[in-house]
């Protein structure tokens, strides 16, 4: 037995559904009657939604519940791998990640907007992890050489320094030990209300 949410379930089922789509060997062919089944299943689902601005504003869940749902992190959310970041004792985030074939940019590779987004989470939560969470206000990314898919990977988020309401962080995706991409992230601390 299994003490993994259905919600989670379904996540992953979803996840793996996407990628057998893109998958080579099916070379985005679906068998129709498969596909036809896929959407009614989609219908159902669909109809026990609750309204979608409820979901986003809070009203549904809660904080805890909106990471959850992150499209980096979030074990409920199809669109997440989902990585898993563990914290050391100074607050540095790091996540091991392996990506499918829907996160591909030039052949064989990783889009770059991916490996942004998911650098952005990763400072945030070591920001978060050094009690100093915040608003991205600028990312600069520097792409030093091509994120492999299907390979694992190390994602990383370091919180630097903060002055005011500003804080500065740096992220990494290391492949072989080796920076692949490093990106400089300006937060800026704000009250949020849902
Ligand atoms: C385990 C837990 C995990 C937790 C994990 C959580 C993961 C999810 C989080 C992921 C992160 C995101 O995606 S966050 C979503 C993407 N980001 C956003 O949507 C932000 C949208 N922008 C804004 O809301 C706003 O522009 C802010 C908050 C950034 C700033 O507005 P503000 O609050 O009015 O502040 P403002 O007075 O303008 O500026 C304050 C100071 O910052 C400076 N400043 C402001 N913006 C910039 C900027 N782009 N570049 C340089 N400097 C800037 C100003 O010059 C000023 O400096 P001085 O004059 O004081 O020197």
């Amino acid at each position: 037995m299994t003490d993994e949410k259905p919600a989670d379930v379904a996540a992953r089922a979803v996840r793996r559904l996407t990628s057998a789509i893109l998958s080579a060997r099916a070379h985005g062919a679906v068998d129709p009657d498969l596909a036809a089944e896929i959407s009614e299943l989609a219908d159902l689902l669909d109809a026990e939604a609750v309204d979608a601005v409820d979901c986003i504003s809070g009203k549904v869940g809660t904080h805890d519940g909106a990471l959850e749902r992150s499209p980096v992190s979030g074990p409920k959310n199809p669109v997440a791998i989902p990585l898993r970041f563990e914290l050391d004792d100074d607050g540095n985030a790091s996540a091991p990640a392996e990506f499918p074939a829907q996160y591909q940019g030039p052949a064989g590779f990783v889009h770059g907007g991916v490996s942004g987004l998911i650098l952005d989470v990763a400072m945030a939560v070591a920001n978060s992890g050094s009690n100093r969470p915040g608003m991205t206000a600028e990312m600069t990314l520097r792409y030093l050489r091509p994120v492999p898919l299907h390979r694992e990977v190390t994602v990383r988020g370091r919180h630097l320094r903060a002055d005011g309401r500003k804080m500065w962080a740096r992220g990494t995706i290391e492949v072989d030990g080796e920076e692949a991409v490093v990106c400089d992230g300006l937060f800026i601390s704000k009250e949020l209300s849902l």
